[in-house]
């Protein structure tokens, strides 16, 4: 990356900057290869927050079918942790997974999980596993509240036979002459996955991000606190394909000492840790065995930490410099925090970083572990919250006796509460993924880079006021 003028003397932030367009011999966005290349087996740069109200297995699966990684929580207990990884391992990497309910349970409970929009839809099948049918999620808007989902069955909708199915693009042509937004998928009578005219799309442009066995990947966080080999060890037995090791200040002894632990049992994985903002930090970490180091203090969305401690750095030039440290050692960066806007993520790209990690954004999907919420004026939401809040040190520290509990939560560095909205054309992580890169692909054609290794060396980058910031903004109503 170069800049575009002088070399700036002060740290930048993504709204600082600007990509400027050079000579290219591209002729497709759809030329460029969006494939991480850090050794997680990614093959797109988008990475989910170990965040409790982001990654869970629904949400992690989804990701990898896509190409990107999930990291589930830390603060998730071991046991549920290795279900989760299990799970996410019994997906099916070719259809979508089902929302699956009862015959007696209601329409209010559904729209909990999902809401009344176009592609979605329920599984219904009887106590025993069986499949009874399906209904389109469409159909949940002019339901009664209180309405049976069996009650709902009658007229069966049209299935696809996963035998007929060859291939996404012929999924796509089936449901299309059959006039179908989704469709369940059948085996032998079974139900196999779900399908949307637009997740058959999607096949077809993204490749899943796969294990030795042809699995979904799925990574998780661990602390430095405890017995870190033991749950190290845990993990990787479940099947985990990424460790990540987390913590506020990743610049410490403590996560030097965990990562030297982690490091030693060679489990033939890759160990991301952070997280820092300095190339001494990036040095340290590699030297104790990470491959990649997550980068980021203070930007994410829940995040106070700079506002208690004024510690953290502009999340620009903190991914500028460390992925230049980091790829001097043969390492890779991780861009973690403060994510809005596709524009975002092809910055972080063009800084250096190999994948970036969202976290906010990514709470207000229907694939987000948490459940919907309607305010007032009828928009749906989902709860989110920071990972250092008082809320989460609570739930963390549930076993501590009070007066421990209470000394932990003197420290918050996050917020408790905040609503994540689901963007009405946007409500499914997929439909983000699609955004972040189609956005991401043309960036990288107006640079002229086919890869991400390319788009680093290629990109061209200026400095720009609040008032530039301002302009590449659209207008949605006349001024
Ligand atoms: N990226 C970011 O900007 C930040 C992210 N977070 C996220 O919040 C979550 C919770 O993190 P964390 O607070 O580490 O988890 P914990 O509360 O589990 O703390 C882990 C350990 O680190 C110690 N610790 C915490 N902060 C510091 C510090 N500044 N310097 C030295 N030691 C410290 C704690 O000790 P003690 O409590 O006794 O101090 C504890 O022993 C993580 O997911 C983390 O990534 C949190 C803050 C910033
Ligand atoms: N200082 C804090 N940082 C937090 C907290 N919870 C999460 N995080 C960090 O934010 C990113 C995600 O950023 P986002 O802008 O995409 O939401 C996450 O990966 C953590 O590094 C917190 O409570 N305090
Ligand atoms: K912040």
């Amino acid at each position: 990356m170069q800049f575009y003028g002088a070399v700036p003397s002060h740290d930048l932030t993504y709204s600082d900057v600007f990509l400027v367009p050079s000579q290219s011999g591209i002729r497709s966005r759809l030329d460029v290869s969006l494939a991480p290349g850090d050794g997680t087996g990614a093959t797109i740069p988008v990475v989910s927050a170990n965040m409790n109200s982001v990654t869970g297995p629904r949400l992690a699966a989804a990701l990898a079918r896509r190409g990107g990684l999930g990291v589930l929580p830390q603060d998730m207990h071991l046991q549920e942790l290795d279900a989760a990884i299990r799970w996410v391992k019994a997906q099916s990497t070719r259809f979508d997974t089902p929302f699956v309910f009862g015959p007696a349970d209601t329409v209010a409970l559904a729209l909990r999980q999902v809401p009344p929009v176009a592609g979605q839809g329920l599984v219904i099948n009887d106590e025993h596993g069986s499949y009874l049918g399906c209904i389109d999620a469409a159909r949940l808007a002019t339901a009664l509240s209180d309405a049976r989902l069996g009650d709902l069955l009658h007229g069966r909708l049209t299935s696809l036979d996963a035998d007929d199915i060859e291939g996404p693009r012929r999924a796509f042509d089936l449901m299309t002459a059959a006039e179908l937004d989704f469709a369940p998928v059948l085996h032998h009578g079974a139900i196999v996955g779900t399908l949307s005219r637009k997740s058959a799309l999607r096949s077809t442009l993204y490749q899943p991000a796969l294990d030795a066995q042809g699995r979904l990947s799925v990574a998780a966080a661990i602390g430095i606190n405890g017995d870190v080999a033991a749950k190290a060890r845990a993990l990787a037995s479940a099947g985990v394909d990424v460790l990540v090791l987390d913590t506020a200040h990743g610049h410490q002894e403590g996560m030097l000492r965990a990562l030297k632990i982690v490091a030693d049992l060679d489990l033939g994985i890759p160990i991301v840790a952070g997280n820092v903002v300095t190339a001494d930090a990036v040095a340290d970490l590699v030297g104790a065995g990470a491959t990649i180091v997550k980068v980021g203090v203070g930007p994410g969305a829940m995040c106070t930490t700079r506002m208690m401690t004024a510690v953290g750095r502009p999340q620009f030039s903190a991914v500028l410099e460390t992925a230049a440290a980091a790829r001097e050692l043969g390492a890779h960066v991780w861009a973690d925090g403060g994510v809005r806007y596709p524009r975002d993520v092809a910055l972080a790209l063009a800084a250096g970083a190999a994948s970036v990690m969202i976290g906010s954004w990514f709470a207000g999907t229907i694939e987000a572990p948490g459940t919907l919420a309607t305010d007032a004026a009828g928009a749906l939401y989902k709860e989110s919250w920071g990972m250092a809040s008082t809320k989460a040190v609570r739930e963390r520290f549930d076993r501590l006796d009070p007066y421990e509990l209470a000394r932990k939560t003197l420290f918050a560095e996050g917020i408790s509460s905040s609503k994540i909205y689901l963007d009405p054309l946007r409500p499914s992580l997929e439909d983000l993924l699609d955004m972040i890169t189609s956005g991401v692909r043309s960036s990288f054609t107006y640079a002229g880079a086919t890869s991400v290794a390319e788009f680093h060396t290629r990109s061209l980058v200026g400095i720009q006021s609040a008032a530039g910031y301002e302009e590449g903004k659209a207008l949605p109503v006349s001024w």
